[in-house]
């Protein structure tokens, strides 16, 4: 498959590479102002946010930490199964630290209600959320999401790390993944 046929498989574009660009820049100096002074841990949540966590952290002059967790609740499908698995845990201890959740995309809110409880409960001094992406009418539950990129409709997309079935996620822009592909 090449890049060409990637875009075949979209219904449209919704947010450009540019667009995505400019947005996490704005987040990244409301962050700037929020966290001046402290050492910020941001969390990443594989794989989905590995490209915003890459752009936000270059963007952010703070001495930041970054670590990982895995968590998965979607398997190869296009629907939350609701049920969260840890495939890999963070390294940091997170007694008094501040922590930024980094996300790709909020949509039933089931993952990150579910991480942001298990990271507090660790004895984080804070614990905030930054998500690109959130889909307002998808959500099972509210999530306080403090850095919000973009509101999207109720569509599967794929793109800048997020996935279908593990393809699509080295596509620069964000689109709306065809109904074909899945059907
Ligand atoms: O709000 P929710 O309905 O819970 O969906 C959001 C989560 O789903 C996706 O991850 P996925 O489980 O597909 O793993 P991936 O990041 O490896 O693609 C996405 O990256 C979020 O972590
Ligand atoms: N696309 C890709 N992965 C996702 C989505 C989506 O719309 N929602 C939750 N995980
Ligand atoms: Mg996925």
């Amino acid at each position: 498959m090449d890049y060409q046929d990637i875009a075949a498989d979209l219904e449209s574009v919704l947010i450009t590479e540019d667009e995505i660009h400019a947005k996490i820049a704005e987040l990244a100096r409301r962050i700037e102002t929020d966290y001046a002074g402290e050492k910020l841990l941001l969390v990443g949540v594989l794989k989905g946010a590995v490209m915003v966590m890459a752009d936000l952290a270059r963007e952010l002059h703070l001495p930041i930490e970054m670590d990982w967790m895995a968590v998965s609740s979607y398997g190869s499908g296009t629907q939350s199964s609701g049920v969260v698995r840890i495939l890999k845990d963070l390294d940091s201890d997170l007694h008094g630290r501040k922590v930024l959740i980094v996300e790709d995309i909020i949509d039933s809110g089931l993952t990150l209600s579910w991480l942001r409880g298990n990271l507090e409960s660790r004895g984080a001094e804070s614990v905030e959320i930054c998500a690109l992406l959130r889909k307002p009418d998808a959500a099972k539950v509210i999530v306080d999401v403090k850095y919000e990129g973009f509101q999207i409709p109720n569509a599967f997309v794929v793109g800048y790390g997020l996935d279908y079935a593990e393809k699509y996620r080295n596509f620069r822009d964000i689109g709306v993944l065809a109904p074909h592909v899945y059907a």
